[in-house]
């Protein structure tokens, strides 16, 4: 896929409960919101970058993200609080590429190279999802071919099933990212995401 536009979603359409009254995308860790943090990253090995978030967010995400180096869309959610696989569909939706990295909003140490990888992985195939053994798989840190996974996600939610795995289930042909290929290309934090204060407070003494 060398020389083709890639483009990356940040998933932040979430209320983030867990974390409080505040909106956890936005919350600082080491003097910058946890949502760039992940735009960074993500601009380092895409063309352009797609927010995703519900219209309430859209102005505080735009000034979270901006000046990070790529173009930045943001696509809200039409129905607010329908789960991560809602905001992937609307995410990819106003991708322009073939593929794209979808990254969750809160996971601060995605690793870029193994973005890259993920890429060359999904060549070929509708997507390309890491799963270590024994865990479910990371359908936010994964890369999609857009317009089989938007279908696919559309159809998983036309038959009232909202589960991001309902959707994998709709797609033809994708890959598993194995717990050997992870351990060869990531980071070993690079799945490590932030839910609670505690859990920020945790990723800023390891950024300290
Ligand atoms: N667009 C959209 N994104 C969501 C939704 N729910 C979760 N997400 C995103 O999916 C990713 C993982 O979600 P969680 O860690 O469960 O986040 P959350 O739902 O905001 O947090 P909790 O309420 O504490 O579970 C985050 O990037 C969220 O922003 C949703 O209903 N719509």
């Amino acid at each position: 896929m060398n020389g083709k536009t890639r483009e990356g979603v940040i998933l932040g359409g979430g209320y983030s409960t867990r974390f409080g009254d505040e909106d956890k995308a936005l919350a600082e860790l080491a003097g910058k919101p946890l949502v760039r943090h992940v735009a960074e990253r993500l601009a380092t090995v895409c063309d352009r970058l797609v927010v995703n978030c519900r219209d309430d967010q859209t102005t505080d995400f735009r000034a979270a993200v901006e000046g990070c180096g790529v173009p930045i869309g943001v696509a809200t959610d039409p129905i607010p609080d329908r789960g991560p696989m809602a905001g992937i569909r609307t995410g990819l939706s106003a991708v322009e590429s073939e593929y794209a990295a979808v990254v969750a909003c809160d996971m601060p140490f995605v690793d870029p190279d193994f973005l890259s990888y993920l890429f060359t992985r999904a060549d070929g195939y509708d997507a390309a999802v890491p799963q270590r053994d024994d865990e479910w798989y990371q359908t936010t840190q994964a890369v999609y071919r857009v317009e089989s996974m938007v279908r696919a996600c559309e159809r998983a939610l036309d038959r009232g099933d909202a589960k991001i795995l309902a959707a994998l289930e709709e797609l033809d042909d994708w890959v598993t990212v194995t717990e050997a290929e992870i351990r060869e290309h990531a980071d070993p934090e690079t799945f490590d995401n932030v839910n609670t204060k505690e859990e920020l407070q945790a990723a800023a003494r390891r950024l300290e």
